[in-house]
């Protein structure tokens, strides 16, 4: 039977929210982890006025291989491959040494789908603002400020995908005196 968008996204979320109920974010508050994924979503529906069912899903499961024990065979099964192959491309590969990976996001961004490339400017966007709201628990200054700095290169790779992400971005990187590099 033919499932409407409803079912779709709803199933995404409570697939995402059991994955994610045992983690928290880093901030004082220790927010829901599950709080990032959705409002990731969030802005692609309404700041970006995205309404592709595959980038929507691919965002609410964006952080579920790379942060829990989640495997990629369980998400083609559940969700098929189209969302699945988007969260593959935004997936960090966790077994190597965190330098090497954030190198890697910067050189793969441009080689990224134009799907993929939603969400990676969805989450830093989301990031980047929660950086403002708040810096997570032992973080100095110079962390944020270097993780805004490694973000606007990751950004870089990412332009001519969507003006409203990219617009909200340039004001936040403004703010923080960051060019890319
Ligand atoms: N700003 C912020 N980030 C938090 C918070 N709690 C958890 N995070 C997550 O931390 C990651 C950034 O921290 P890092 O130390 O640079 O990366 P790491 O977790 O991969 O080691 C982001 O992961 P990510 O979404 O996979 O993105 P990214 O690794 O591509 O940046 C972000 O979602 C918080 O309170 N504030
Ligand atoms: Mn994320």
């Amino acid at each position: 039977m033919d499932r409407v968008p409803a079912q779709i996204l709803i199933k995404c979320t409570n697939f995402a929210a059991l994955k994610h109920s045992k983690q928290r974010r880093k901030d004082r508050e220790q927010t829901p982890y599950i709080n990032h994924p959705i409002g990731v979503a969030y802005i692609l529906t309404e700041e970006a006025d995205i309404t592709d069912l595959d980038v929507i899903q691919a965002a609410l499961l964006h952080d579920t291989v790379e942060d829990t024990k989640t495997t990629f065979k369980e998400l083609e099964e559940t969700f098929g491959s189209a969302v699945t192959n988007i969260v593959r491309e935004v997936t960090d590969d966790k077994s190597l040494p965190k330098a090497e990976r954030k190198l890697q996001q910067i050189e793969h961004a441009p080689h990224s789908s134009p799907k993929a490339k939603l969400v990676k400017l969805a989450d830093k966007l989301y990031n980047l603002r929660d950086l403002n709201r708040c810096t997570p628990n032992g973080w100095t200054e110079n962390r944020v400020q270097e993780y805004f700095q490694w973000s606007a290169n990751v950004i870089k790779g990412l332009r001519g995908t969507n003006k409203k992400l990219e617009c909200e971005l340039d004001v936040l990187l403004k703010q923080r005196g960051v060019l890319e590099l």
